[in-house]
């Protein structure tokens, strides 16, 4: 079984030490580590193989354990790596890695199949175990219903989709891995995760930067337009 190589720990905020002040900024880049948790069958590998290298697989097989996948990425103009753990749904296949899974996890991605009502309703089960894993509340959660080019066969109505991801403050995305036509929806997810935890973390660097003592507040980020600059 792939044992992963466990992300987290990178994310400084300005530079290392140096001799010199007037050198370039040294410029690390960020790892945002996502994974992707949800039912059996219901696309994570194709979602994650739209994302990452834009197809959709002839032919997959049931995960084990996890599978790594990365992009980077370029937001308001700092490459970003974009880390996807495409994580097993069968039970048999993660029950050694659930730790793993949620060990300093950035972002969370919840799957369900549209054409599948039991993946819908198994959700809560997927976000109990995300919470029994202590994942802190401003890790962001998004909800996903793939394979929407099923049309004929929805079971689950985009009206209730909604309603649970209001209710357990997610967005919600309906997209389909295989449609080449919603690839730029399956990217959305995961650029707007990047953004968010993108300026999530220039407010803790921020914070991080200010003088002991001194009272802190956090302010959103916005671009030179005076604009929020998440695109969600
Ligand atoms: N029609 C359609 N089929 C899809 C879509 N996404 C995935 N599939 C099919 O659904 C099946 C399961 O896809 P996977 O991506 O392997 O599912 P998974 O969630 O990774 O499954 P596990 O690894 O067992 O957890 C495959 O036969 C895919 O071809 C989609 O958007 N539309
Ligand atoms: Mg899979």
């Amino acid at each position: 079984m792939a044992r992963p190589k466990l992300a987290g720990g990178s994310q400084k905020c300005g530079r290392p030490p140096g001799p010199d002040s007037s050198l370039e900024p040294y410029v690390q880049t960020r790892i945002f580590k996502i994974i992707v948790i949800g039912d059996s069958n219901v696309g994570k590998t194709c979602l994650t193989f739209r994302f990452c290298g834009g197809t959709f697989p002839d032919k997959t097989e049931a995960t084990i354990g996890v599978d790594f996948r990365e992009k980077t990425v370029e937001i308001e103009g700092e490459r970003i790596k974009v880390q996807v753990w495409d994580t097993a749904g069968q039970e048999r296949f993660r029950k050694s890695m659930v730790e793993h899974y949620y060990r300093n996890v950035h972002a969370v991605v919840f799957v369900y199949d549209v054409t599948k009502m039991t993946s819908f309703t198994n959700l809560k089960t997927w976000i109990e175990e995300c919470n029994g894993h202590a994942v802190p509340p401003l890790v962001p959660r998004v909800l996903v219903g793939n394979k929407c080019d099923l049309k004929d066969l929805i079971q689950v109505p985009s009206s209730m989709a909604l309603k649970f991801a209001d209710a357990h403050n997610m967005l919600l995305f309906e997209t389909s891995a295989k449609d080449p036509k919603e690839s730029q929806n399956v990217d959305a997810i995961f650029m707007c995760l990047a953004c968010r935890l993108k300026a999530q973390r220039s407010l803790l660097c921020r914070d991080l930067e200010g003088r002991p003592g001194q009272p802190r507040r956090l302010e959103p980020t916005h671009d030179a337009n005076g604009k929020n600059s998440c695109p969600c």
